[in-house]
């Protein structure tokens, strides 16, 4: 029998994102007055308390395999059924390890919400025969997390949205508008993963003005030209690397070109855009016209800061004025990453803060937010936000594994 919290419910999130740097575990307790009320249009806002969070870095031949499975012809279903099941033990682990660290057991905890981990996004319309195939495809086995915690698992919270035609992403605004919105100002909740995407959150706003985006890369070009001229790094820690080089005007105008940024909303996007054949694209351009190392990451950086600043001039300042903007996610510890971002948005009247400036974390919140998802699915309540997906209408995202009775 699960023992409610005192006065709310304990739940687990976990996330692993599309830096595939590890597995982030949360574990919150939530207190909701009225959780009837969220119906519709999610009047009652529950109140959320961090009680742990931990990162577990992904081993690295573990991290080697997965990317593998980013390459369509690479990801065999062999391969994608077993690390299906292997990153479900891996999220079970992380589960009873931020248990134990917040002093809580299995009976406690309601359930699990687990991102999984995305290793493909088709968000696109893809007609055939009179169906819309669009796809994502996160794995992380959820059975095998319900029956290693003893806990009920949400799993695979995409796909409900993009049954409904939305891009099953970005979800996390969802969460978001819970949490941060304001009466008195319009906030820009920027995260700074793998990918870079964009929660507005305008001042006084309900739930159906909220806009949110994919800015285009976050750090995966950095990572990945971090990882290919300076082996054995993984990123350029605090950007000191492209702190020492200067911007090749050719790369960035060819970096600025892709078609992405000018792509209406709704959008989202991944590594089949931004990933391994694109920074592939940028060493050959460097090879051919004997660039610097240290010039070409600086570049990359710069074109990384410039997407989002980008973005803001293309989709949001023209419909908002915002003051200030919030940096989450591993970029924000990218020095020179956050020092152009704030240049860039200077002259529009913007300060550029990060998580920790306001007391928070870059790095909790995605997992946070799939606990809350969690949360709203086990109590059969829609989830997805069709201002920012597209979707046709709200859906309970999630698909529930129960843990065995006996
Ligand atoms: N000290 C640091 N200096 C520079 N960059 C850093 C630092 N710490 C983390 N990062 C960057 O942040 C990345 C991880 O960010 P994060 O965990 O927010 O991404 P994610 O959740 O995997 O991605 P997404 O949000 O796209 O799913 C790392 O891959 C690295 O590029
Ligand atoms: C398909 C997928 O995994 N998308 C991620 C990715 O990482 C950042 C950005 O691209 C965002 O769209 C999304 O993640 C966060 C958690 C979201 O859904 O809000």
């Amino acid at each position: 029998m699960k023992q409610q919290a005192k006065n709310g419910a304990y739940y687990v999130g976990l996330m692993s994102g599309t830096s595939v740097d590890g597995i982030d575990a949360a574990l919150i307790k939530i207190t909701d007055q009225h959780p009837g009320e969220a119906k519709g249009l999610h009047a009652a806002k529950p109140q959320i308390e961090l009680l742990a969070f931990a990162n577990t870095p992904f081993p690295e031949h573990v991290r080697a395999q997965i990317f593998e499975l980013f390459d369509p012809q690479q990801a065999t279903i062999d391969k994608v059924g077993a690390m299906n099941v292997w990153l479900g033990e891996l999220y079970s682990q992380a589960t009873h390890s931020i248990m134990k660290q917040a002093g809580l057991s299995s009976e406690q905890i309601a359930a699990v919400g687990s991102h999984g981990q995305t290793i493909y996004h088709a968000p696109e319309p893809n007609w055939i025969d009179g169906f819309n195939l669009h796809y994502t495809v996160q794995i992380g086995e959820g059975a095998v997390i319900a029956n290693r915690t003893g806990i009920p698992c949400v799993s695979d919270f995409r796909v409900a949205d993009m049954a409904a035609g939305g891009q099953g992403a970005p979800l996390v605004p969802f969460t978001e508008y819970l949490l941060f919105a304001e009466q008195n100002e319009t906030l820009l909740l920027q995260n700074i993963g793998g990918i870079g995407n964009v929660t507005v959150l305008p001042a006084g706003g309900n739930l159906g003005e909220v806009f949110a985006f994919d800015t285009g890369p976050g750090n995966m070009i950095i990572d990945a030209l971090a990882a290919e001229l300076f082996p054995p790094l993984t990123m350029d820690a605090g950007g000191r690397l492209a702190a020492s080089g200067a911007i090749i005007p050719e790369l960035l105008s060819w970096m600025q070109l892709d078609d992405y940024y000018a792509m209406p909303l709704p959008k989202s996007t991944g590594r089949e855009r931004f990933g391994k054949q694109y920074t592939a694209r940028i060493v050959e351009m460097m090879d051919q016209h004997k660039w610097q190392k240290h010039d070409v990451l600086a570049t990359a950086t710069y074109a990384t800061a410039w997407s989002i600043a980008d973005s803001y001039e293309r989709f949001v300042l023209p419909r908002y004025k915002a003051q200030r903007m919030l940096i989450g996610g591993g970029g924000s510890y990218n020095e020179t990453l956050v020092k152009h971002i704030t240049e860039l948005l200077a002259p529009h009247g913007i300060e550029t803060l990060t998580q920790e400036d306001i007391g928070g974390s870059s790095d909790a919140k995605e997992a946070v937010a799939f606990a809350l998802l969690a949360y709203y699915t086990m109590q059969r309540l829609p989830n997805n936000m069709p201002s920012v997906t597209g979707a046709s209408k709200p859906v309970v995202m999630g698909k529930i594994s129960w843990p065995s009775p006996y």
